[in-house]
């Protein structure tokens, strides 16, 4: 810490110059005596460290009213107290409202960046707030200077490399995967990247009957295999430090998802590959094309045309007396997507459903259900729309609106294309048709289905690891990185969950081995866990708390709940996922054979759940029992609620 003495002629300097100034109003001379006499009184009394923070502000600025009447009218008596008794006292208590190492940090440095950038600033607020923003500002040059100010950089050592991008651009159902994964094939070490476990267990099943020998690894789960050619990857899970001849990075249109976007953007700029094969649709096109150019790397455009016609119907549907086989009705929530299946089920229809928050093993269940003909229908969120393939002759909207998180909205353009997409797939249907629930609805899909889409206009970036050295505590950080705009198109990753996480981890901070290491925290943040999920963030805060307890986490026990439904279940599956997820990350011994067991037997339990029973999940009134309209946000019809 700097010598108390220059502190306090920085007080004194500091307080003249802002006494010397010319006051927007002049100090009044009348009563200064008694404001003088209750301010020294004030400074006398207080104790550091326990003056309340709008009194010390409050001071502060009294002062700077008592300069400028002292300095102006030259009051020397008065300015002798001021400098010698009052700014000394004041500086007192302002230090002690700092945290040592915050005391330890004021310094040379400070006291020059205060003169440059805030003069006179410590006349109006005291050194707890000022302080702050000093680190602020060493935080974000220590940023600046460590994170490349053009993003390809990061990859300092991929630039030595010639790399070469083919880039697959058309719709859905155009055989861009198809045509990339046919090369990958060859690769002597390659690796797909996707953006859902099912595409990777997909792109691992079709390597194992092509006779090549291929590893799966994603977040869930890890399948070896040993002299394994291809790896297929979650690109989350991509490798950065292997070689690879030949890379398929799939779905590129993602660069731009404001959550996940930027493992799309890092496997752009930094895998390690010769040949590298993108599938995309058309507007992802030149953003992508973009990133390669500022790679200088070279590249060559494949387009693609769709490979079935896709016509819109010319009446809307009507539910459920229109459903046929090959049908996937597409509804935007999993409650709405149960209801469905449920009135279905009503019907003597069966279906299978396909949600996000289904364990991937029940995904696959209920796709191949469907794919083999056991069941006619699928509903389905727009979780479909992620390149699954799946017999769809027609795809049904059902709803035209989302809830994407924060509103309830229209569709876009690209997630109609991308989902209305899925109709007709090659080899099965020579045509895919498109219809929705309504007229107005059904009129809504076709203007977006023949709408151009816009290109993307941006790249998603990731936080860089590299920051987690800067000395300063992991949220003040992100938040600062965030707060740097970076050059067009980049735009920043979401890190509301992260830091949310972060700040349920720091309530029990003195309990957590290691909080002050912010690698390790930053693994724990970072752990892909459904925040919304009230249970898996308890298990979370406990796997944080009581890591270093034992050579493995404590398994997960599952929590009856009588009103649970398939949600508690869905729910133990999350828990079970985060208990190999967090062993990984904390390099614990994880019980494989238990873990597989224990998945099976929820899996068992939620498609039970799914075969039988969907009709409990009919949305109905609740007083008079009689059918909501689907997707009604109500728990009460439209007369029921009349008469109340
Ligand atoms: N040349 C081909 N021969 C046989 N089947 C093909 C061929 N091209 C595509 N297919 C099949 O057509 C379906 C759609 O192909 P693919 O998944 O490659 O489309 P895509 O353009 O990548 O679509 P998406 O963007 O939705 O992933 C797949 O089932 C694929 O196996």
């Amino acid at each position: 810490m700097i010598q108390k003495k220059k502190l306090n002629q920085f007080y004194i300097e500091q307080y003249e110059r802002a006494g010397r100034k010319k006051p927007k109003k002049p100090v009044k001379e009348a009563g200064m005596q008694a404001r003088t006499a209750k301010i020294q009184k004030t400074l006398r009394s207080a104790r550091p460290g326990q003056i309340n923070i709008r009194t010390l502000e409050e001071l502060h600025r009294q002062l700077k009213n008592m300069a400028s009447y002292a300095y102006r009218r030259n009051k020397e008596e008065l300015l002798k107290s001021l400098n010698e008794e009052m700014l000394p006292r004041l500086m007192e208590l302002d230090l002690g409202m700092l945290l040592t190492e915050q005391k330890e940090g004021l310094n040379g440095e400070f006291l020059a960046w205060v003169r440059r950038t805030m003069p006179c600033a410590i006349c109006q607020e005291p050194m707890f707030t000022l302080y702050p923003k000093f680190r602020q500002y060493k935080v974000k040059n220590k940023i600046l200077e460590l994170v490349p100010a053009r993003p390809e950089m990061e990859f300092a050592e991929v630039r030595e490399l010639a790399r070469h991008f083919i880039l697959h651009i058309g719709p859905t159902n155009s055989g861009k995967t198809f045509q990339a994964l046919e090369r990958l094939r060859q690769a002597k070490n390659g690796t797909y990247l996707g953006p859902l476990r099912l595409l990777a267990l997909e792109v691992y099943e079709q390597m194992h009957g092509a006779g090549v020998p291929c590893t799966m690894r994603t977040g869930q789960e890890c399948i070896e295999e040993e002299n394994s050619r291809v790896t297929a990857s979650t690109i989350e899970m991509a490798d950065f430090d292997e070689n690879y001849d030949i890379a398929v990075i799939d779905e590129a249109q993602l660069v731009a998802d404001t959550d996940r976007g930027h493992s799309w953007t890092k496997a752009i700029l930094g895998l390690r590959a010769e040949e590298i094969h993108i599938c995309m649709s058309p507007a992802a096109e030149q953003v992508v094309c973009h990133l390669i150019q500022l790679c200088d790397d070279t590249f060559e455009v494949r387009r693609y045309e769709r490979k079935t016609e896709l016509v819109c119907e010319d009446r809307p549907f009507a539910f459920p007396d229109d459903v046929q086989e090959g049908d996937a009705l597409i509804a935007f929530s999993k409650k709405s997507v149960l209801d469905v299946a449920g009135r279905l089920e009503e019907a003597g229809i069966a279906s299978s459903v396909i949600y996000g928050s289904l364990p991937p093993e029940i995904r696959r269940r209920q796709t191949r259900m469907f794919n083999e003909g056991m069941t006619k229908v699928a509903v389905a969120t727009d979780a479909i729309g992620m390149g699954l393939n799946l017999p769809v002759r027609r795809i049904v909207f059902m709803q035209t609106d989302k809830f994407d998180g924060v509103s309830r909205r229209p569709l876009r353009i690209p997630e109609v294309k991308q989902i209305a997409g899925r109709a007709g797939r090659f080899g099965i249907y020579d045509k895919g048709c498109v219809s929705a629930l309504g007229e107005r609805e059904l009129e809504y899909i076709r203007t977006l289905y023949r709408a151009d889409e816009e290109p993307l206009t941006e790249v998603n970036l990731g936080f860089p690891q590299v920051l987690l050295d800067i000395d300063a505590p992991l949220d003040e950080l992100m938040k600062i990185w965030y707060s740097v705009t970076p050059s067009e198109p980049f735009v920043k990753e979401n890190i509301d969950e992260a830091l949310y996480l972060y700040e349920q981890a720091k309530r029990y901070k003195n309990q957590i081995d290691g909080f002050e290491n912010k690698h390790l925290i930053y693994k724990m943040i970072t752990c892909p866990i459904d925040i919304k999920d009230r249970r898996v963030v308890m298990l979370w805060l406990d796997y944080c708390r009581t890591y270093t307890a034992d050579v493995s986490l404590e398994k997960p026990a599952f929590y009856r709940d009588r009103k649970g439904g398939i949600a508690q279940y869905e729910t133990y599956y999350k828990q079970l996922d985060l208990y190999y997820q967090f062993s990984r990350r904390m390099q614990k011994e994880l019980d494989e054979e238990w873990l597989a067991k224990q998945r099976e037997k929820t899996e068992m339990r939620i498609m039970s759940y799914l075969t039988r029973g969907k009709q409990n999940y009919i949305a109905r009134c609740k007083y008079c029992g009689r059918l909501l309209p689907l997707g009604s946000p109500f728990q009460v019809c439209d007369d029921c609620f009349g008469k109340r």
